[in-house]
């Protein structure tokens, strides 16, 4: 048991009371638990290390992927491996009557938990199903126990009426010495991390090995990144990209590894850089190189500035500003949509989004005009105002699949008018509403790039 403790630090509160409510194993398990805490607090952790180390039977449902009961009252009888796999599962009269049945087949104090984790989710469904799994051991003659487990309270939890309180354990934030205690349990696999991607000598090796180099930058990068960022996971993720550039100059043999405070010179602009990356999870193939001749310490500075200039210009570029809104796909055509009616003019509608257009007969006076036309493209020229249906009726024509207008779609438009992304009322009035499109060329690319849409065929400028 001493080894699960060691496993799991900072939990051992939670682990106790775990190991308390389930009991031996042929005593009755409590009839319903609850664990809440933030997302990366260790709430599965904690929950399957005790549930292993105990051997009792168990089955995990996600809840996003059981989104339904039927679902979710199959994957509980197949998790208990049960013959009733393959017999159909409608209803709760269905569920409880097939967990009478496999009583038979197991022994009769055998414990059982059943663990919804996302638990939030259930709250979508009808409020009979939860109440039903709150006290499923009472519908049946199994000693089962239900636990929930979730990130968020329990008063986010509304009942009705027919619930039993579950037993309630909270996972708190964990703080920074706790961090650093459980980031600081997998240094060799850190270190691993920088050896797979540099060849270095075994003298180097053995500095890179020593756990106090571990420390010492978990040190620097907590008091960095502690303020801005508690998720466990993200802290993990940015400690190994940091990490491998905290040992660049020690595998460069530009810094001895014992330096500290030429350590911390290097690496502390390098990590306030990268706090601006935080959750963007931006590739990291652009990481820096030194070029060929820059190799000694003077040229150190040089290096950290480009680094630092790569990393301002991916997060400044337009394609990463536009992906960065995170736009639903209805919402991209829309806006794509309001950019193509901004810049092309009205009369070139029928010719440029309709199939059966017509031929269109070329006279000498339309050639000229357009020719002069073209000395100041419409791209150039700004974008122009628009009416509600013009953008409807381009919004239908290239999106390929035909869909509702429903008010979902129409709240769409207002949230691009919320974001900026387009000019005009927020109020969406068929008869009187006008936009105007206030995105630029590279921005709508990126945009229709993510749905692959080509932008420039439905350009008037570019035919
Ligand atoms: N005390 C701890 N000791 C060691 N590792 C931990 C600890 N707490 C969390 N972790 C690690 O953090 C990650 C996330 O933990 P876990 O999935 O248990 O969190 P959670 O609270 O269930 O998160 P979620 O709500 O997102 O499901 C895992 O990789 C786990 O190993």
């Amino acid at each position: 048991m001493e080894d699960l403790f060691n496993k799991v630090p900072c939990r051992e509160s939670q682990l106790n009371d775990l190991f308390n409510l389930f009991g031996e194993y042929d005593e009755p398990l409590p009839c319903s638990l609850f664990l809440s805490g933030s997302m990366g607090t260790g709430k599965t952790l904690c929950l399957t290390s005790v549930l292993r180390y105990l051997g009792y039977k168990h089955v995990i449902i996600d809840c996003i992927e059981c989104y339904s009961p039927k679902i979710i009252y199959e994957t509980i009888l197949s998790g208990l491996n049960t013959t009733e796999t393959d017999s159909k599962c409608e209803s709760i009269l269905d569920f409880t009557n097939a967990l009478n049945r496999i009583e038979l087949n197991l022994t009769q104090y055998q414990p059982i938990v059943v663990i919804f984790d996302r638990a939030e989710r259930l709250r979508n469904m009808d409020q009979s199903i939860i109440c039903v799994f709150l006290r499923l051991r009472e519908l049946c003659n199994l000693n089962i126990c239900t636990l929930l487990v979730t990130h968020l309270v329990y008063d986010s939890f509304y009942f009705k009426m027919g619930v039993r309180e579950p037993i309630k354990i909270y996972f708190p934030n964990y703080n920074k010495e706790e961090l650093f205690k459980i980031i600081f349990l997998h240094q060799e696999s850190f270190t691993q991390y920088v050896l797979s991607s540099h060849e270095v000598d075994k003298e180097i090796k053995t500095e890179l090995n020593k756990p106090e180099l571990f420390a010492n930058f978990l040190n620097a990068f907590l008091s960095v990144f502690y303020r801005p960022c508690r998720d466990l996971i993200e802290l993990q993720h940015m400690a190994r990209i940091n990490f491998v550039k905290y040992c660049e100059p020690i595998i460069r043999n530009e810094i001895q590894a014992q330096d500290l405070s030429k350590l911390w010179r290097h690496i502390s602009p390098i990590l306030k850089t990268s706090l601006e990356l935080l959750y963007l999870r931006l590739s990291s193939n652009k990481s820096y190189k030194p070029s060929p001749g820059k190799e000694n310490t003077d040229n150190m500075e040089t290096v950290n500035y480009n680094f630092e200039k790569t990393l301002k210009e991916e997060l400044t570029c337009t394609k990463t500003f536009a992906q960065s809104f995170e736009l639903p796909y209805y919402a991209k055509f829309l806006l794509i949509a309001a950019y193509l009616a901004s810049y092309n003019p009205p009369k070139e509608d029928k010719r440029l989004f309709m199939k059966n257009h017509g031929k269109q007969r070329k006279r000498l006076q339309q050639v000229k005009a357009k020719a002069k036309i073209n000395e100041k493209l419409n791209t150039q020229l700004g974008p122009k105002v628009f009416t509600l249906d013009r953008l409807l009726a381009i919004f239908y024509a290239i999106l390929e699949e035909k869909i509702g207008l429903t008010s979902n779609l129409l709240a769409q438009i207002a949230t691009l008018v919320e974001l900026k992304l387009i000019a005009g009322s927020k109020e969406i009035d068929l008869d009187t509403a006008k936009y105007k499109c206030i995105v630029g060329y590279d921005f709508i690319s990126a945009v229709a790039h993510t749905v692959s849409f080509n932008v420039r065929k439905y350009l008037y400028d570019f035919m």
